[in-house]
């Protein structure tokens, strides 16, 4: 496998229950790519990116992410290859009840970090990196929309991971914030992680020209142009 290849699919073929939702899906992701993901509701971009994480399987082709060859996946494998994956949704899924502290401990906690300092250290570098460093101590409920996504995405890099696949992740905010999110996955990708982004929104694309990836007809076409 090449050093920097993150993704890798050929002739996969992706099921829901018994529907086939996208056929013979060939796909490359670099080290840094950033990549849009398009295609109207119910063409498959949601399914596409389970495939990814572990979510669901692969019954034909094949299929390699962060070091995991994906039709060969066993349970036990899961949680290690999420690690090397940060998933950011449209709804924040952030826990109410807990500080934006406590909620980047939860899942340090979760994925085997104990050591206080490092934990306490990895927390500040995360949220220097969106910009949120002083709002460590808040609640969900005390943050913006936009803030809440930062901490999301602070989240999904706290175990440094290759790829963040982001599914709509403006889908809930105004257009300002969508861009300032949107350019914090930029940078994020620029860093070296790739970015795979599914949105619905255009207005966002054509602010950030990037590669774009559709979902049409049960297929994934490359390099859309969407005019
Ligand atoms: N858990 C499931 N069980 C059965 N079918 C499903 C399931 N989840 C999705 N589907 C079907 O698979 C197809 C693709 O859905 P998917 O969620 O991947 O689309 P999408 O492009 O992400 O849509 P959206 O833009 O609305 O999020 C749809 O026909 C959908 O109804």
């Amino acid at each position: 496998m090449i050093e920097n290849t993150i993704v890798k699919l050929n002739g996969v073929d992706i099921f829901q229950q018994k529907h086939l939702v996208l056929s013979n899906v060939n796909l490359h992701i670099d080290k840094g790519d950033f990549i849009w993901l398009i295609g109207q509701t119910g063409s498959g971009k949601s399914s596409l990116l389970k495939i990814l994480y572990g979510d669901l399987y692969i019954s034909s082709g094949s299929g390699y992410a962060v070091g995991y060859a994906l039709g060969k996946l066993a349970d036990k494998d899961i949680p290690f290859l999420r690690r090397k994956l940060g998933i950011v949704f449209q709804d924040f899924q952030l826990l109410t009840d807990r500080s934006v502290e406590q909620n980047l401990q939860f899942v340090m906690r979760a994925t085997g970090w104990t050591d206080k300092k490092q934990i306490a250290d990895r927390i500040l570098d995360v949220l220097e990196k969106v910009g949120l460093r002083s709002k460590l101590k808040k609640m969900p409920h005390e943050l913006s929309g936009g803030e809440q996504q930062r901490v999301v995405i602070a989240r999904a890099l706290l175990n440094n991971p290759e790829i963040i696949l982001a599914d709509e992740p403006t889908g809930n905010l105004d257009p300002d914030t969508s861009e300032e999110i949107v350019l914090l996955l930029k940078q994020i990708s620029l860093s070296g992680t790739a970015v795979v982004v599914a949105t619905h929104d255009y207005h966002i694309i054509r602010t950030f020209p990037s590669r774009i990836i559709k979902c049409e007809n049960g297929r994934v076409l490359e390099d859309v142009n969407i005019g």
